[in-house]
């Protein structure tokens, strides 16, 4: 990428979030990322003074250029220092900074203005710094592969944290029983955010067990919300509506997915191609990535109680099936016709790399405020850092606090990062490593998995935590909604849910 030539005709509008704002190469297998600040800084932006061009940049302090540049440098160090040595080095791509023509990044938010959903124009663009962040772009597969010509599949899944608080922290019973994710969906459907309830629950997709995996995506397909993408040769072909009250079409859905799962043989049915697309990304999801298969992998396994939330539509067909929850959890190993609910995962998997990093928030949000407290008010007086030793247990230490509280921010970045699952149809004598094929049914696939949006979450963003943790856990216990209000399946009745439960392992 020559960057004195940048056309802005070369990039495309390609997605975005809360904090970004994402542009493809129509050529190159690259994408820009550039960040976005709200709307209402926009007015007050831009003040030259003293040769400097002062920025509203995310935060309410002015940025210079120069330290709008540091910004995204501590983003790229953030996730190749940090995340990265947790997660693993083949999910992690941190990309690297880049100074853009001014003139580029303002014809390029003009250009790409009206193709962004309405719903993320709260904010703008940053046509002010001139940096970006140069990153591969994960929708695409690596070029070693291809004498197939279907373009790649991408589904990008925004998995939000997958276990039940276990600190000695927490003061409401049902922050054990209930996960965050489940909670939320009620806060957020009374606060507009969106119409319907998922029935995605987090827990499923972290459980480990393929019928668990299975149900989670079926209703991320049902449900998007901003949980999943489906990319088509890196163009969107499934997600949420912007105007939320629609909802996607899966029918669509399966015309675009059906000349990867059309077999010679016979005509398949809309179900059928769903479910050997699910079957793909569970196993994406699951393999190792490691091409050493042999030896024993090492596993994770979480204590039975942390394994299923009770708001799950999951829990709920258990009870209604009459299987006392406790037995089920622990039929996994002896019932042959059983579900696994326990977590035992390779921990090499990207799903329990990222359930390792969320873990680290072991206080919980209620046993790590009051030291994110302390070490607000020794800032105050002691503004310069010291280093010292840092304790294991809390010995009223600043140290102590200082530790807990960066531990927190790793596990928030954890718990709201994205895996993306890039998959396409390989030849039968097409010579692929291993670990980078895949083969759940008659077909078989190239894949690649990575993590993405890594960012570390500011400091400032816990008391933030704090209150919406309270709020969530509020409106949850005083909410009249029931779980039987969630909708009913689209794609299989609540009876077919079951008999894919207790199918053998
Ligand atoms: O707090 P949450 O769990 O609602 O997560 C926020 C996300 O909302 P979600 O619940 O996933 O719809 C939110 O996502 P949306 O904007 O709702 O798509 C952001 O990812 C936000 O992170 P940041 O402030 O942009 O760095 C996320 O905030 P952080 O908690 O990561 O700070
Ligand atoms: N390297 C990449 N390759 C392809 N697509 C990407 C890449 N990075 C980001 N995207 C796309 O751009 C979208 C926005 O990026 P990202 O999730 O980093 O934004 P964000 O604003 O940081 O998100 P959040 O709302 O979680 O804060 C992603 O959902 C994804 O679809």
């Amino acid at each position: 990428m020559e960057l004195d030539k940048m056309d802005e005709n070369d990039w495309k509008y390609h997605g975005e979030g809360n904090k970004s704002l994402v542009v493809s190469h129509i050529q190159h297998s690259r994408v820009l990322r550039l960040l976005k600040y709200p709307s209402e800084d926009a007015e007050n932006t831009h003040q030259i003074h003293e040769e400097v061009v002062y920025i509203p940049f995310f935060f309410p302090t002015k940025q210079t250029t120069e330290q709008a540049f540091q910004h995204i440098l501590n983003i790229v160090d953030y996730s190749r220092n940090v995340m990265k040595p947790l997660l693993g080095e083949k999910y992690v791509h941190s990309g690297e900074v880049v100074k853009l023509p001014l003139d580029f990044v303002r014809k390029l938010s003009l250009k790409i203005q009206q193709e962004r959903p309405e719903l993320r124009c709260d904010k703008v663009m940053d046509t002010f710094s001139g940096c970006g962040l140069c990153l591969p772009n994960l929708t695409h597969l690596s070029p070693c592969h291809f004498g197939d010509h279907r373009p790649p599949l991408c589904v990008e899944i925004k998995p939000k944290c997958g276990f039940l608080p276990f600190s000695r922290h927490v003061t409401k019973e049902c922050k054990r029983k209930v996960c965050r994710f489940c909670m939320h969906q009620h806060f957020k459907l009374a606060n507009g955010k969106w119409n319907r309830l998922s029935r995605y629950c987090p827990l499923d997709l972290f459980s480990g067990s393929k019928q668990r995996m299975y149900i989670a995506i079926k209703n991320l397909l049902e449900e998007p919300q901003n949980n999943l993408k489906i990319f088509k040769g890196g163009e969107l072909i499934y997600s949420c509506k912007d105007d939320a009250k629609q909802q996607p079409d899966l029918n669509e859905l399966v015309q675009h997915l059906w000349p990867y799962f059309h077999h010679s043989n016979g005509h398949q049915s809309s179900k059928t191609v769903l479910t050997e697309f699910i079957q793909v990304i569970c196993s994406a999801l699951l393999s190792t990535g490691d091409s050493n298969r042999s030896g024993e992998q090492r596993k994770m396994q979480l204590s039975d109680s942390r394994v299923l939330c009770e708001a799950s539509p999951l829990h709920r067909d258990l009870l209604r099936n009459d299987v006392p929850i406790q037995s089920a959890l622990h039929m996994g190993a002896l019932h042959p016709y059983t579900w696994q609910a326990v977590l035992v995962f390779p921990k090499t998997v990207s799903l329990a790399k990222i359930l390792q990093a969320q873990m680290m928030d072991n206080l919980d949000i209620e046993g790590l405020y009051p030291l994110y407290k302390r070490v607000e008010q020794y800032l105050e007086e002691f503004p310069k850092e010291s280093e010292k030793h840092v304790p294991s247990e809390d010995d009223g230490s600043i140290e102590y606090a200082v530790a807990k509280v960066l531990q927190y921010r790793v596990a928030m970045t954890a718990k709201d990062c994205s895996i993306m699952i890039t998959f396409a149809p390989c030849g039968e004598d097409e010579k692929l490593q291993p670990h980078l094929e895949i083969q759940p049914t008659k077909s078989r696939f190239a894949f690649s998995v990575s993590i993405l949006d890594l960012d570390p979450k500011p400091y400032e963003s816990i008391p933030h935590q704090y209150k919406l943790d309270t709020k969530i856990v509020n409106y949850y216990l005083k909410s009249t909604i029931t779980t039987q209000e969630l909708p009913p399946s689209s794609l299989y009745s609540e009876r077919q849910d079951c008999m894919l439960l207790f199918h053998p392992v």
